[in-house]
């Protein structure tokens, strides 16, 4: 019998650009609201929780990063130990859909090879300003092998589902790590333990 109150631990950082709404997708999430003049976010933040998927407790460590550049250094340290990524960009903001090639450059050189990375466009409650289309980022996404999927975090649409598929996606790699390990294991089914994944590309 386990002490931990979760079967599964997983964490989660999200990036991008300054402005896109991470904080506010983060609150959306944990908190259930959107937050008045939220102000930028110095370095990183860290929040939990704890969702239910089929019976099973998964608890979600989730990291805002600030966007802008000058924090950039030490953000880039929290990308490592990152089991997924969620890479935001704002759908009325051009300007932070072509910063994402130098998103996933960061992600090459500071993540871990196996990090599942979903792409968010964001604030698609300002349908009519709107600069990047769906399909455009759609056909980029699947170039760059992301999941993408578009958010509100003022409206709450979608912010549940990004977070919950990430997590069932993250369970489901998690099980196949685990089945993969416990072929050489003297007890298989054993642990459903996650963990993080601690390899290091870093330079
Ligand atoms: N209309 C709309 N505005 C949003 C949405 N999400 C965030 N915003 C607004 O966008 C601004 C920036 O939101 P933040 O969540 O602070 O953005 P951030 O990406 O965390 O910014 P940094 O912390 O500087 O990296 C705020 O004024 C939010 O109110 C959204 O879904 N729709």
């Amino acid at each position: 019998m386990s002490m931990e109150d979760y079967d599964f631990l997983f964490k989660i950082v999200l990036i991008g650009n300054a402005g896109v709404g991470k904080t506010c997708l983060v609150r959306r999430f944990t908190q259930g609201l959107f937050p008045p003049g939220q102000g930028a976010t110095i370095g990183v933040d860290f929040m939990i929780k704890t969702v239910e998927i089929k019976g099973e407790k998964v608890k979600l460590q989730i990291w805002d990063t600030a966007g802008q550049e000058r924090f950039r250094s030490i953000t880039q340290s929290y990308y490592r130990s990152a089991n997924a990524l969620i890479l935001t960009y704002d759908i009325s903001c051009e300007e932070s859909f072509r910063c994402l090639p130098e998103w996933l450059r960061e992600i090459e050189q500071y993540a871990n090879s196996k990090v599942i990375t979903v792409l968010v466009g964001n604030k698609i409650d300002l349908a009519e300003k709107r600069e990047v289309s769906q399909q455009r980022a759609e056909e980029f996404a699947e170039t760059q092998n992301m999941y993408y999927l578009e958010t509100s975090a003022k409206e709450s649409d979608n912010v549940e589902k990004l977070f919950l598929d990430l997590a069932r996606r993250l369970i489901s790699e998690a099980r196949q790590n685990t089945l993969a390990n416990s072929a050489a294991s003297p007890l298989p089914g054993e642990g459903k333990s996650i963990g993080y994944l601690n390899c290091c590309n870093f330079n």
